[in-house]
């Protein structure tokens, strides 16, 4: 029997939940370790992760993931391909000539994942739902493998709120369309709702990632929303029983609440990364300024290379880590 309660042989019964802490027991808000608040966990014979075809059985997620230190997710695949790819030169990891980097989710098409020593670059899809998925299983797939001290990004893109477009946003604090910064989730048909909170010090650091580049690096609020059309106040569509005048309203007391850009997955990301004791940040670029249009009529190259603008600052941020590693 512990201080905090019983251990078990992977965590500690805390006010009836136990907390696992990969076979260490630890005080509440310990660093370091992902806690995951789920007692069922440690009876299951194998922890099959579904959605990227691994399991706790089938795969040694230890030796696959145990050195991991940084996640880092967006919505699109072939973003998430870039990343690594740009990780890799960025890096200096050498890849043997004739061999591409492998898709470690490739018996599934659900998501996809690359691994660049000691970065993960995961795709998450569009919505809370995907990323909700996607997160669950990574966050017991870090737990599993028993990483430490792990750091989480989401390197997005976003609709701007009275910037310039391919300005790059840092977020202080993810809110949803009414400025909660917490994520409701039905649960058993009743709404849970957990804060969402994302590291104050990352996003700081993050924003001195910014050198002499051709983009501005700002920080600010960042809305989620559950809908890119209705739920991000737009015009066109299928459907809208708003006039521009009431559109513009909303979208401008969004502004005045200090939010700069808009998403669909940060205050999802912010509560779960949280509640699993997981250090968290927020990198977009915005493709558009929502306060002067709503669609995104930007050439897809020049998005492209927009793109990798939240990729280079995360980038710099993770190099600068690595020599304190
Ligand atoms: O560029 P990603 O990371 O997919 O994020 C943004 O783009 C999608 C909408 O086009 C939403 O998922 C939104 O959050
Ligand atoms: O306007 C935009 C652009 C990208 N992603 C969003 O969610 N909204």
């Amino acid at each position: 029997m512990s201080e905090e309660g019983i251990t078990t042989l992977n965590g500690t019964m805390m006010n009836g939940n136990i907390e696992l802490t990969n076979g260490r027991a630890h005080k509440e808000g310990a660093n370091g370790f992902i806690h995951i608040k789920n007692p069922h966990i440690s009876n299951m014979d194998e922890d099959v992760l579904y959605h990227f075809a691994l399991g706790t059985k089938s795969h040694d997620l230890k030796k696959m993931f145990g050195d991991v230190k940084f996640v880092c997710i967006g919505g699109s695949p072939r973003r998430m391909e870039r990343f690594a790819h740009f990780l890799v030169k960025e890096l200096g990891y050498n890849v043997p000539s004739g061999l591409a980097l492998e898709n470690i989710t490739n018996a599934t098409d659900r998501y996809a994942m690359y691994k660049v020593g000691p970065v993960l670059s995961v795709s998450h899809g569009m919505g809370v739902p995907s990323v909700s998925i996607m997160l669950h299983e990574i966050i017991k797939m870090m737990f599993h493998a028993g990483c430490t001290d792990v750091e989480f990004f989401r390197i997005g893109t976003s609709g701007g709120l009275g910037l310039k477009p391919g300005t790059v946003v840092v977020t202080s604090e993810a809110v949803d369309g009414q400025g909660k910064a917490s994520q409701d989730n039905l649960v058993l048909g009743k709404v849970v709702s957990r804060p969402s909170v994302l590291d104050k010090d990352l996003a700081e650091r993050l924003l001195q990632c910014s050198m002499n580049d051709d983009f501005e690096v700002i920080m600010g609020k960042t809305m989620c929303t559950d809908d890119f059309y209705e739920g991000q106040g737009r015009l066109d569509g299928a459907f809208c029983d708003y006039n521009e005048d009431e559109k513009m309203a909303y979208l401008q007391d969004c502004h005045n609440r200090g939010v700069r850009n808009i998403e669909m997955e940060s205050v999802c990301f912010g509560s779960m990364c949280h509640h699993a004791g997981i250090k968290c940040a927020v990198v977009c670029v915005t493709l558009l300024d929502r306060l002067q249009g709503d669609q995104v009529s930007t050439p897809h190259d020049v998005l492209d290379s927009w793109s990798q603008r939240p990729m280079t600052i995360v980038a710099r941020h993770i190099k600068n880590r690595m020599k304190t590693l």
